[in-house]
Order: structure tokens, then sequence, then C-alpha cells
């Protein structure tokens, strides 16, 4: 069967700090059980409620730089000063079994997920409806201070000057409609990339 051999989807999901690509991630997830959730290293401290694991491997730096040199992160880079990465094993394994995969990682590892595998990677941008919005979303998840929270608004125009290089777009106003636009880029990246070469072994017709 075409389902069965299908290769996943990898769906890189970017946007600037508090815009709300965990929330839609999260909710793609809940929805279909079968998605692949990459758990991602990263050197930063654990928030409070957050689980070694669940939502991060969290490493210290030294260990970090080993597993970059090692070549067990698929893509790696700093962000807000700590190191973040994707482990190499569990996503090409989640691949090759036919499961969709979703990253929630900046606009640099989208660009090494890119390059690495071209055929795999689909990249949606989520962008706020303002900055207002976004500083107060980053306010109400009670999870950076102050100085953390001007930090990322800092950041948050450079992330958002990438969102060109992105397969699709969509503004997260109203969180449904956000979740729904994002299903449907899921859907038609099964469609438009895996399945293609699935249909090519299936069919091999094509002129
Ligand atoms: N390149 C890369 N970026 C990552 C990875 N994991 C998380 N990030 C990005 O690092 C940034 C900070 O993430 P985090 O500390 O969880 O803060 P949050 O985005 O405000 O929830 C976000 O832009 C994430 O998308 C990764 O494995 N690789
Ligand atoms: N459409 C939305 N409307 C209002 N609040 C939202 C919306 N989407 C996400 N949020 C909230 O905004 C905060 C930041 O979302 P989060 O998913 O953590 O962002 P990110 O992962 O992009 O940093 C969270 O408290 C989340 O519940």
């Amino acid at each position: 069967m075409v389902e069965q051999s299908r290769r996943g989807v990898c769906l890189v999901i970017s946007a600037p700090s508090g815009a709300g690509k965990s929330t839609i991630a999260q909710a793609l997830r809940k929805a279909d059980s079968t998605i692949f959730t990459s758990v991602s290293v990263t050197t930063r401290s654990p928030r409070p409620g957050e689980e070694e694991g669940v939502h991060y491997h969290f490493r210290d730096l030294e260990t970090f730089r080993r597993m970059a040199a090692e070549g067990e992160l698929l893509e790696w880079a700093e962000v807000f000063g700590r190191g973040y990465g994707t482990p190499r094993a569990p996503l090409e394994e989640a691949l090759a079994a036919g499961r969709d995969v979703i990253l929630d990682i900046d606009w640099q590892g989208y660009r090494l997920m890119r390059n690495a595998m071209p055929e795999d990677v689909v990249g949606l941008f989520v962008l706020p409806p303002s900055l207002e919005e976004l500083e107060s979303r980053l306010r109400g998840r009670n999870s950076d201070s102050d100085e953390e929270i001007a930090f990322r608004m800092k950041a948050a125009l450079s992330e958002i000057s990438h969102w060109p290089e992105f397969d699709y777009v969509l503004v997260n106003d109203d969180l449904n409609k956000a979740v729904e636009e994002a299903r449907a880029v899921l859907v038609a990246s099964r469609l438009a990339r895996a399945r293609r070469r699935d249909i090519a072994a299936l069919w091999p017709v094509a002129g």
C-alpha cells in the first residue's frame, strides 16, 4: 500500500519567541499521535514545569559540544546565547518509519535542515499579529524574566525578517484557525512531497 511505504514529512515550524509555535505544534501532535516529536538538546536551564526528555534534553555546554562534534546532532545553532540542536538518530528513524516529524526550531536550524534533507523538509513560519501582542504573550506565558523578555523582543524583528525563506507563512491571531492552517500545510506537504516518491514507485509511468 502507498500509505504504508510513505516516508514521513519533516515539518519545521519557526517563529519569533512567543508567537505560538510550540502551542500550535502541540495541538497538531495531540490530534495525531503518529506525529513524532523531536526533542531538542539545549544548554539553557529548564523552566518551571519543563521536564528532561519531554520539552528538551538539558545538557551542559561540554556535552553539547561533544554531541555536535561527533555528528549526533543533525543541526545545531546558538539562539539567545544558548546552544540548541536536533538529535539525528530518532528523527531519521521516524521519517524512515513513515512518521511525520515536527521540529520547533529557529530559522538557522531550518536553513541547515533544508540543506541536510531537502526532499523531506517543509518550512512553516508563524507570525504574531503585532509586536505588542507578541510582548503580551511572552509576559502572559510567565516563563521568562523581564530581561529575557527584552532580549527576545529585541531578537524578534531579526527572526521575523527570515519569513520569505519559508514555504508557508501564517499569522497566529486566532489559535484555532492557526492550528487548522498548520494542519492543512502538513496534509498538503504529504501530498506534494513524500507521497510523490511513493506514487512514482507504484505507478512508474510518468513521462
Ligand atoms: N536551531 C535550533 N533551534 C532550536 C532548537 N530547539 C529550539 N530552538 C529554538 O530556540 C529558540 C528558543 O527556544 P526556547 O528556549 O524553548 O524559547 P521559546 O521559543 O521562547 O519557547 C526558539 O526559536 C526555538 O525554535 C533546535 O534543536 N535547533
Ligand atoms: N493565538 C493565540 N492567541 C493568544 N495567545 C496565544 C495564541 N497562541 C499562543 N498563545 C499563547 O502565547 C504564549 C506563547 O506561546 P508559545 O507557544 O509558548 O510560543 P513560542 O513557542 O513560539 O515561543 C503562550 O502562553 C500561549 O498560550
